[in-house]
């Protein structure tokens, strides 16, 4: 018998004995916790049985509540303590199905020598002395990415240890069963890496525990209090080093930070849906996700109509008045930088001074008190803008309150008690009963039941007034915006024609209640200024995936509102798609620090791993700086050009390269087309024959099939097979429009393929031709 089947043996036999020992603690664990279920419903069935209510007097009014609230707690632990077994259970069922990927056996300093198991959760045997399996965060497990056998090392809390790995091993156990086995040399298996690399596209992201690399372990376990910038090529791990991090964290700092302190910027709904298995997939929860659109609209007043990143880009592709073009993208690139910023601070500091603008406040068209009076108000009170804002909301609402006073003496409301509906009486009724403790003996006095009427009518009619004023809707925070470019001079970086024209467009928009995506941030920071910043001091960890396509302004912006939280930026300037014609500067790129005195920690990940070598060699030539991104070692097909006669062609051809994709397995086959008007011409054509998918809105979330759609929508995502079916120099003829390009030629795993009629986009130029095939 050789010694590899030795050892295979031996390893089979020990993932028997730890999938009884599993199996044994789930058992156990569902034994002890089967009154847990039972007790929760019957605390659910009986919450009121044990709860005393009398709201009679005070005493017991409190005494009610105290036990309402003791008894929701109970309820409410037994729920967490629900959460907590259901979650360990769900977690060793994974474990039995695949109890660890990792071994290696470790030699500490004149000791011993240890075989360590890592897998995605650890297991200690019964006395709780040993662990059989090691968590892949714990410090010890680190030594699994950073090392190939010889002398390692790695940090523990109380210090550095040292030793020699004897051995590195890979398994693939899957349904508890044996099914690889790989003694590594120098990196991580390239064998499980192949295994893995090579399967098809998922509709949700995988978890890469198990094949985690060196330079993405220094991503995720990245332990200094610095803000982390990743830059990294297209597939090279950014968003799955990301999550794996947000794994590591919750569970380095399980005593301190929860998931729901965790935030992830995405770019976009498809995205959001994309990842959000793999934290449950490790057994962690997810932590919160909002794309930027989604938080500013809940932010901004509803009646605003927000133009979203993906509308202005479209609007860049499109627009084919290069004049008009030119002076949106001069607007983008003024409004996006930080010198706005600064110009936005000079202005609210002249605000402290003159320029306030406020609303009047009136009421069935009466005015209780003019704008000139606010802003007189205003003026007289000195500090802070926030700070006086807030003392006149107070005076308004002394004011509110004064003139409901006098409103219960006039005629309107006694005129409109005689028409209240039965059931509005009975409201009312019943609400005076409650509120002023009436007894039928007292109300039945006719007098007092009128006034109470009208006071309530009263109360009742200037209520949607008073929630105004508390949301301080009496500021007209749409005019001072304005107002900014009635008073700003020129900046010296634009002409006065461009300067001008911004101005212009920007109140147009502003007076129809539309609002650029370029002026989201500034205006947000601008009601910040004003009304009082609005922070988030619960967040501890702050991820912005795809940071390249946030301006600094916006970054900035977003730091500001969580002033607690760690930042960790992660991008490709090579992906920049929606400055793609402004330049902003990338916060990406070293040099580019928002502030001077800002601790920034920039890290590299160079190597692509979503694509086969092929197509890493030719998307990495789409960029005049691509040399240095390297491909992994995954063997397949060169990408291949078609060039055919006419349109009919075209189609015919995209028709039978869909065909043979999916003769060849692949299940996801992504037709990324420039524009959106684009990708819904193409789904009028060949859609209904492939039951392809057309997705043209980044609400939509994506499925397995055949997709059609613009290929800045398909960011962050990949796919079997990628199909660009127009790139002629009649489409991609711009400079500016390289990323695009390059963004969706990599979103191919597999198979790409890109067609044209007439002309060769001059951007393909710069491909050397043996790089690809002719067809
Ligand atoms: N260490 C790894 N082990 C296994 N798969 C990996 C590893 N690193 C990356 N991958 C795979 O490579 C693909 C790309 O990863 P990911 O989406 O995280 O890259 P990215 O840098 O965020 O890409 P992009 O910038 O193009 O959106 C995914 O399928 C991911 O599972």
């Amino acid at each position: 018998m050789d010694e590899n089947h030795d050892e295979w043996q031996k390893e089979e036999k020990r993932i028997e004995n730890i999938k009884r020992i599993l199996s044994e603690k789930k058992n156990e664990l569902i034994e002890n916790n089967k009154e847990l279920m039972g007790d929760i419903l019957e605390l659910r069935q009986g919450f009121w049985d044990d709860v005393t209510v009398n709201m009679d007097e005070p005493d017991e009014a409190i005494e009610t509540y105290a036990s309402i609230k003791q008894q929701a707690e109970l309820l409410s632990e037994r729920e967490r303590s629900y959460g907590q077994f259901h979650k360990l259970v769900k977690l060793y069922a994974r474990q039995e199905d695949s109890p660890y990927f990792g071994r290696i056996d470790f030699q500490e300093e004149d000791g011993e020598i240890e075989s360590i198991y890592i897998g995605i959760g650890s297991l200690m045997d019964k006395n709780k002395e040993d662990f059989l399996i090691y968590d892949w965060r714990a410090p010890v497990s680190s030594m699994y990415y950073d090392y190939a056998p010889g002398p390692v090392q790695y940090e523990t809390p109380v210090g550095e240890v040292t030793g020699e790995m004897k051995l590195k091993r890979q398994f693939i156990i899957r349904r508890g069963s044996l099914q690889g086995m790989f003694d590594t040399g120098l990196t991580i298996g390239d064998e499980l890496l192949q295994h893995v690399l090579g399967g098809n596209a998922t509709s949700h992201m995988k978890s890469i525990v198990a094949t985690i690399q060196k330079e993405q372990n220094q991503i995720i376990r990245y332990d200094k209090n610095k803000m982390l910038i990743v830059q990294g090529a297209a597939g090279s791990g950014k968003t799955s080093a990301a999550m794996q991090r947000i794994a590591y964290l919750l569970y380095r700092y399980r005593t301190s930070i929860s998931a729901d302190q965790i935030l992830l910027f995405s770019p976009n709904h498809m995205f959001i849906s994309y990842v959000a298995s793999v934290l449950p997939e490790l057994g962690e929860d997810n932590m919160r996700q909002v794309t930027f659109q989604e938080y500013a609209a809940g932010r901004l007043d509803r009646d605003f109509e927000l133009e979203s990143p993906f509308e202005q880009l479209e609007y860049l592709l499109s627009d084919r008045d290069s004049q008009r073009l030119q002076r949106r993208v001069a607007a983008i690139r003024f409004k996006s930088a930080l010198d706005y910023k600064n110009l936005l601070d000079d202005y609210v500091k002249g605000l402290t001074e003159k320029g306030m603008k406020f609303r009047n406040i009136t009421f069935r068209g009466q005015t209780i008190v003019r704008a000139e009076e606010i802003h007189h108000y205003f003026y007289k009170l000195t500090g802070r803008i926030p700070n006086r804002i807030e003392s006149v909301k107070v005076w308004l609402l002394d004011q509110l309150d004064a003139f409901q006073l006098k409103e219960q003496d006039k005629d309107w409301p006694v005129e409109e008690a005689a028409f209240l509906a039965k059931h509005e009486y009975v409201e009312a009724f019943n609400e005076l009963e409650e509120h002023q403790g009436f007894n039928e003996d007292t109300f039945d006095d006719f007098a007092r039941e009128q006034k109470l009427l009208v006071k309530r009518i009263v109360e009742r009619k200037m209520r949607p007034l008073k929630r105004k004023i508390e949301k301080l809707k009496f500021i007209k925070l749409r005019r001072l915006y304005e107002q900014m470019f009635d008073m700003l001079s020129c900046p010296a970086e634009l002409s006065e024609e461009e300067w001008k024209d911004i101005c212009l467009e920007t109140k147009k928009a502003l007076n129809k209640k539309h609002l650029y995506a370029e002026d989201v941030t500034p205006y947000l920071y601008l009601q910040d200024q004003i009304e009082g910043r609005s922070v988030n001091t619960v967040i501890r960890h702050l991820f912005i995936d795809e940071a390249q396509d946030y301006s600094p302004f916006q970054i900035e912006f977003i730091k500001q509102l969580f002033p607690n939280a760690r930042f960790n930026l992660l991008g490709d300037y090579n992906q920049a798609i929606h400055n793609l014609y402004t330049k902003a500067p990338s916060l990406l790129e070293e040099g580019e620090e928002l502030e001077e005195d800002r601790k920034v920690e920039h890290l590299y990940l160079m190597r692509s791993y979503r694509s086969t070598k092929p197509i890493v060699e030719f998307t990495k030539h789409l960029l005049p700086d691509g040399e240095k991104i390297e491909a992994f070692n995954r063997e397949g097909q060169k990408p291949r050009v078609h060039k055919e006669d006419n349109e009919d062609e075209l189609i015919k051809s995209i028709r039978e390269t869909i065909l043979s994709r999916q003769k060849e397995g692949h299940e996801t086959i992504a037709l990324l087309t420039r524009t959106k008007q684009e990708a819904k011409e193409l789904h009028a054509r060949i859609g209904e024959s492939f039951a392809a998918r057309l997705i043209y809105k980044e609400s939509q979330s994506f499925e397995k099939g055949i997709l059609i759609l613009p290929g800045y929508l398909a960011k962050g995502i990949e796919f079997d097979a990628v199909m660009l079916p127009e790139v002629s120099n009649a489409t991609y003829n711009k400079e500016e429009e390289r990323k695009l390009l390059y963004t969706a030629a990599t979103r191919a795993m597999h198979e790409l393929d890109l067609f044209y009629t007439g002309v060769m986009s001059p951007l393909l130029q710069s491909v050397s031709e043996d790089l690809y095939e002719i067809k």
